[in-house]
């Protein structure tokens, strides 16, 4: 169910960093198509070797995202296996990882990432039109391929990378270090579910409205394992029709989460506009 892509078809670049249990290199691939040879720019996401074991879930993960095709699903383009190295060939999206993005940009605006933020919804409406659960939204996940520029009125793009190594591989102590992303119900049965994802999708958009702060940073696995058992919500963002929206993503009861097109529809209904104004000048618009 994967395109098969020749080791001698990859050329490597520079090293991007890595994801969990994976590093990522800029690169490209050749293929021949009607006798003409194409180069095309990739990226390369390499299994480590200390999670070679974990092959099978890499390559489950990313199969699951070439089985559909999406303008918001990162699109992969094969694997490649070669003596102990397992490659995914994904297309390379320009600006790389929302999270860091979010880090380093001063002036993103809050259009901007409700922009964003309504594209993550549409994915994830596709996959659950689908029945497809992702399982592991968040904003490291959220790749940036267009930035956007407010004085050319065009706005950002972005694409859902693959959910990588399932958890139920990765062992308890990721599954506590992804708090709050990861749903409450999962730690105990370690089985994803479609309502998984709304949850996370909360937990990324307090990301996204704090400029990339991972939420509960400070906190180590034991607290975070207390953040779930006290039943502990988020810090409330001062957009309160937002903070309503994350607060209804991140009920613990999973079958109170809102569906998507009621989450899109919330999204679509948030006034940008006053809140933009009321935030910059402290004073509500005339
Ligand atoms: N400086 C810089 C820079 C870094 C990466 C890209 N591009 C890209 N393309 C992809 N297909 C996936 C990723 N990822 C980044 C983290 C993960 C973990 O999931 N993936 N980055 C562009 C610029």
């Amino acid at each position: 169910q994967f395109h098969m892509i020749k080791h001698e078809d990859l050329t490597w670049k520079e090293s991007l960093g890595q994801g969990s249990f994976t590093h990522i290199s800029r690169g490209s691939k050749t293929d021949q198509r009607d006798g003409v040879t194409h180069s095309t720019e990739v990226l390369l996401k390499v299994l480590d070797a200390n999670h070679k074991n974990c092959w099978e879930s890499f390559f489950e993960a990313a199969s699951l995202m070439s089985q559909i095709s999406h303008k918001h699903l990162l699109l992969v383009y094969g694997i490649s296996v070669h003596k102990s190295k397992n490659v995914m060939v994904q297309e390379f999206v320009k600006h790389g990882a929302l999270d860091l993005y979010l880090k380093r940009s001063t002036s993103v605006s809050v259009s901007w990432k409700l922009d964003v933020a309504k594209q993550l919804a549409c994915a994830l409406n596709f996959l659950e039109e689908k029945n497809i659960t992702h399982g592991n939204i968040c904003a490291k996940n959220l790749l940036l391929a267009r930035e956007g520029d407010p004085s050319a009125d065009n706005s950002p793009f972005i694409k859902l990378s693959d959910p990588g190594i399932s958890m139920a591989l990765l062992g308890k102590d990721v599954v506590l270090d992804r708090i709050p992303w990861v749903a409450p119900e999962v730690l105990d049965t370690l089985e994803i579910e479609l309502e998984c994802d709304k949850w996370s999708f909360g937990s990324t958009l307090w990301e996204i409205f704090n400029n990339g702060e991972a939420p509960l940073q400070g906190l180590d696995p034991i607290q975070k394992q207390q953040f779930y058992e006290h039943f502990s919500n988020l810090p409330v963002l001062e957009w309160t029709e937002l903070a309503d929206l994350i607060i209804q993503c991140m009920q613990y009861q999973p079958e109170l989460r809102p569906s998507c097109r009621s989450i899109i529809r919330q999204l679509n209904s948030l006034i940008t506009s006053d809140y933009e104004i009321l935030h910059a000048t402290g004073t509500h618009p005339k």
